[in-house]
């Protein structure tokens, strides 16, 4: 079975097919831009994150192109994208709905026309097309860095090709509020890392541009046949396979370029790429994202007194829009909510609304912040790990990365020497840690896709800084699995946030795992829901069910250390290990670009450091009166099995 891999670097010990690089490609018959008779163009426009027809600057300008004689909608289905990059089946599910569902809108604008769906890697599908379709420009939207790192192909490479076969290219960005590329350059080259900095900037860039239009018509597809469909090459990847856990069957989707000849350039489904059914609830397309959009707008007063902060973690029914996933799959326009919020927000001013929130609260806060870590992302290289990251600073986290002496990260990973760490994460990833706020949190997650922002700060800070100083590229890859909504900038740099690794530094304040979820929900709903082992607890102990007494204990039919288990750690103690630790790793202030990370010996010296400043598990627990306790944590059994306070029955 393979274990979770780092997206951007392939597995240096594992052999794997590269790519042939473009010179050593056979040359095909060039076909020349005006090969169309009437000199028309032949356009393809190139789906990738934009799975809508509406507010897509991109299709917008494809369409606008003069005399098109042929247009297809096509998406390259990227075996390195199915194979080398780790998705759950939430989000291929996900992936396929959406996909379908711009198929039929494009085809209730023309009958003839639909997603084309190629199954082959983006260079092979161009090459292919020019050949075989007469192909004249192709045009995409354009989120470079994005792109390149889900599927490993850059718009830089596309470009090249491009240029070789003699075809026009044309890329629009669309999928930010501001091209993150222009934001940088405006920046002097720097990263976005406040939300302050990004707002300076933009200010000066002019009006967030308003949704495009959505086409009313499209030209017709030209032929759509395909020579050597079962050619070898085209679509076979024999390299490592990520996701060799999730898939369960057989997977058929690359037999053929374009498909089973029942079903010529259909989207896959999810029986032909191997995997079992979605276990979520939330489905994908442009029209569910329309539909969402609409009644959180249909709400004037939810949008304009919009508060983030004051959104709950623990509602059954999402408490925020739940448009994330919508947006990462650029399934609604990033522009059609920022001005449909503003149109709303105008409407409930002019008739005396009160109470209206602000940024960064707001709305239009959270959609700068998507923006904020676009443009960090963009401009700081190794931005999804820590070593080599000037933005991230060093902390000596269990279970980071390892890498060998040329600096490769060393994959699959190996089993870390640290086996208290080994097993708290895989007991936090399980969700069966024994603090049923996280392990609710995380049994969602896995089963739905999403968790509530609050939800995933509780589970970032618990895995981190909070309690078990675990490294937050360990997290991240989780989410990375999981999420719906994942994306390249938001998931590293929420991850930062959460850890105090980079955008935020108050390291001190931690999220309490009993109190913080009591705040919303004292009867504890979404645990009842996700760990329904405990559902017959009393609310008192919901949150803390080792606490209950035995007899409450047996009365709810769940015994704590045989139904659901001890918590795994002292959450007060271990959260005051953390601190002190970060209080060092601050005053140090290393970064993942700093010479001591790069070589290897930051993490001796910080742990030095921890020794003479007493911030030692030792030192720590010394302090401690209770003996018992004492005990027990050093033996690093973690779990509270024998030390918990019992209430009396
Ligand atoms: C550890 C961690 C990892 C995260 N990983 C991702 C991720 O991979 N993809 C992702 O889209 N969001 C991520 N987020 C941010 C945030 O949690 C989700 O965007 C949000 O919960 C999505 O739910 P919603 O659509 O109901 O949000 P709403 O509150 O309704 O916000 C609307 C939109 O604003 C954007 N947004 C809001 N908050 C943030 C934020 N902090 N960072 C970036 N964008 C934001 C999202 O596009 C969101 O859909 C992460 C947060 C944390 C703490």
């Amino acid at each position: 079975m393979t274990k979770l891999k780092s997206k951007t670097q392939p597995n240096p010990k594992t052999p794997k097919k590269e790519p042939v690089p473009l010179s050593e490609l056979p040359k095909p018959t060039l076909v020349k831009p005006d090969r169309s008779p009437k000199g028309k163009a032949r356009v393809i426009y190139w789906h990738r994150t934009d799975l809508r027809l509406t507010d897509s600057p991109a299709l917008t300008r494809a369409l606008d192109i003069q005399d098109i004689e042929y247009f297809w909608p096509i998406w390259c289905f990227d075996p390195e994208y199915v194979y080398r990059h780790r998705v759950g089946v939430n989000r291929w599910n996900f992936l396929l709905e959406s996909m379908n569902n711009l198929s039929e809108e494009y085809t209730k604008l023309n009958a003839k026309q639909k997603l084309w769906v190629v199954r082959s890697r983006p260079e092979f599908v161009l090459r292919k097309l020019v050949k075989d379709w007469g192909v004249t420009h192709i045009c995409w939207e354009k989120d470079s860095n994005a792109y390149s790192k889900i599927s490993n192909v850059r718009d830089e490479k596309i470009f090249a090709l491009a240029e070789e076969l003699g075809i026009q290219v044309i890329a629009t960005p669309g999928r930010h509020l501001f091209d993150p590329d222009e934001v940088i350059k405006q920046n002097k080259g720097k990263p976005t890392m406040t939300l302050h900095q990004w707002q300076g900037v933009t200010s000066k860039m002019g009006e967030i541009s308003r949704p495009s239009s959505t086409p009313t018509s499209l030209p017709d597809p030209g032929p759509s046949e395909l020579q050597d469909n079962h050619e070898e090459d085209w679509g076979k990847y024999d390299g490592v396979d990520l996701n060799a856990d999730v898939r369960t069957g057989k997977d058929t989707c690359f037999d053929s370029l374009a498909g089973p000849s029942s079903s010529p350039f259909s989207v896959p489904t999810m029986s032909q790429l191997g995997f079992p059914p979605s276990t979520t609830t939330i489905n994908g397309g442009t029209i569910e994202g329309h539909r969402r959009l609409d009644l959180f707008l249909s709400d004037k007063e939810k949008v304009a007194k919009f508060s983030k902060p004051h959104s709950e973690p623990t509602s059954l029914e999402p408490s925020t829009t739940l448009l994330s996933p919508y947006i990462k799959f650029g399934c609604i326009g990033i522009r059609e909510l920022w001005w449909g919020c503003k149109a709303v927000v105008v409407e409930y001013r002019k008739k005396g609304g009160k109470g209206e929130t602000k940024e960064p609260e707001n709305m239009f806060g959270q959609l700068e912040f998507r923006d904020m870590y676009a443009c960090a992302e963009a401009a700081v290289p190794h931005f999804e790990r820590i070593r080599g990251n000037s933005v991230c600073k060093y902390v000596a986290w269990s279970l980071q990365n390892q890498y060998d002496d040329e600096g490769n990260e060393i994959l699959p990973r190996p089993r870390d020497k640290d086996e208290q760490a080994e097993e708290r994460f895989q007991a936090w990833k399980e969700g069966r840690t024994g603090f049923p706020w996280i392990d609710a949190c995380m049994r969602q997650l896995k089963h739905e896709g999403w968790i509530h922002h609050l939800a995933r700060h509780s589970v970032a800070c618990f895995l981190t800084r909070g309690q078990c100083y675990i490294s937050w590229e360990r997290g991240m890859e989780v989410f990375d699995e999981w999420l719906i909504d994942w994306d390249p900038a938001s998931n590293p740099g929420n991850w930062m946030w959460l850890s105090c690794s980079a955008f935020f530094s108050q390291y001190f304040r931690v999220y309490g795992l009993v109190s913080w979820p009591q705040k919303t929900d004292k009867s504890g709903a979404l645990v009842r829901k996700y760990c329904p082992e405990l559902k017959d607890f009393p609310d008192k102990y919901i949150y803390s069910p080792h606490l209950a007494p035995q007899g409450i204990q047996e009365k709810a039919k769940c015994i704590i250390g045989k139904d659901y288990p001890f918590p795994i750690l002292d959450e007060h103690l271990e959260k005051e290990y953390c601190i002190a630790r970060l209080k060092d790793a601050y005053h140090l202030n290393y970064h993942g670009d700093h010479e001591d990370v790069l070589n290897g010996t930051a993490e001796k010296k910080l742990i030095g450091i921890h020794e003479e400043n007493g911030h030692t598990r030792e030192k720590i627990v010394d302090g401690k009166e209770d003996e018992k306790k004492r005990k027990r944590v050093l033996d690093g059994e973690g779990a509270m099995d024998k030390f918990v306070k019992r209430e009396k029955k």
